[in-house]
């Protein structure tokens, strides 16, 4: 599903220019569930961003289904970020504004399902979280587990074949990060690739393989036996 070549990002903050990945090439079959971990500034989350096309690499390939999305102009990232990448981040990133139901809809809102599909779908896939009854509700009224459950209604929302996670539980207790890691292998076990940075050992090792960035290069690369 995703194959990086030699893939380099650097970044440049004045004078000084970071070697945040070092020419990484890795593979990526549908159907996995890797884990990244390594220590701060290793370049976990420049990779994540990569992945999902939030950020363009300095140089090296990226071919996303066999497509090479390297030099696809903004929109067309924009249109693959939207049908088939979800995201969740560490802080959630929901909209306080508007309801839970409306912040899960935004995930459909550029999409090709008509207004009433897209409200059927997000009622469904609350339902799926458990969420039903706090579709009227605003995020600041949700516990952290729950809001970061509202976050992944939202990234699935449009059922992505690939879904990335920056530290998913890092703002929950051990509780409820339990409870969104379980979330995430059931969705893997459906068929969902799963990519998650993870400072938690305990975590990475529900991943069926383990990348350890060290400097911005791969130091292990280990597959986990079932
Ligand atoms: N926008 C940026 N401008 C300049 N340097 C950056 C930028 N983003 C990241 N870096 C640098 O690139 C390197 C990799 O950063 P990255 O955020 O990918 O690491 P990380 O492994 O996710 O760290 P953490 O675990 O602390 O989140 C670091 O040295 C960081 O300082």
């Amino acid at each position: 599903m995703i194959e990086l070549q030699q893939l380099t990002k650097r970044h440049r903050a004045g004078d000084v220019e970071t070697t945040a990945l070092d020419a990484i090439d890795l593979h990526i079959e549908a159907g996995e569930y890797l884990a990244v971990t390594g220590p701060s500034g290793c370049g976990k989350s420049t990779l994540l961003g990569l992945l999902g096309l939030l950020d363009r690499p300095t140089s090296g390939r990226y071919l996303l289904e066999g497509e090479d999305v390297t030099q696809h102009p903004e929109r067309q990232l924009a249109a693959i970020r939207r049908g088939r990448i979800g995201f969740v981040f560490q802080s959630f990133n929901l909209v306080d504004e508007m309801t839970v139901a409306a912040n899960v809809q935004l995930a459909l809102r550029y999409g090709p399902l008509p207004e009433k599909a897209q409200r059927l779908r997000v009622a469904e896939v609350l339902e799926r979280l458990g969420l039903s009854h706090r579709a009227a509700h605003h995020p600041s009224q949700l516990s952290g587990g729950q809001q970061q459950r509202v976050a992944i209604a939202r990234a699935i929302a449009a059922r992505p074949a690939l879904l990335l996670a920056d530290e998913p539980t890092g703002n929950l207790d051990s509780a409820h990060g339990s409870e969104v890691m379980r979330l995430l292998r059931e969705l893997n076990d459906e068929g969902t690739t799963l990519v998650m940075v993870t400072h938690s050992a305990e975590h990475a090792a529900l991943a069926s393989r383990t990348v350890r960035l060290l400097d911005g290069r791969v130091l292990v690369d280990a597959t986990v036996a079932a």
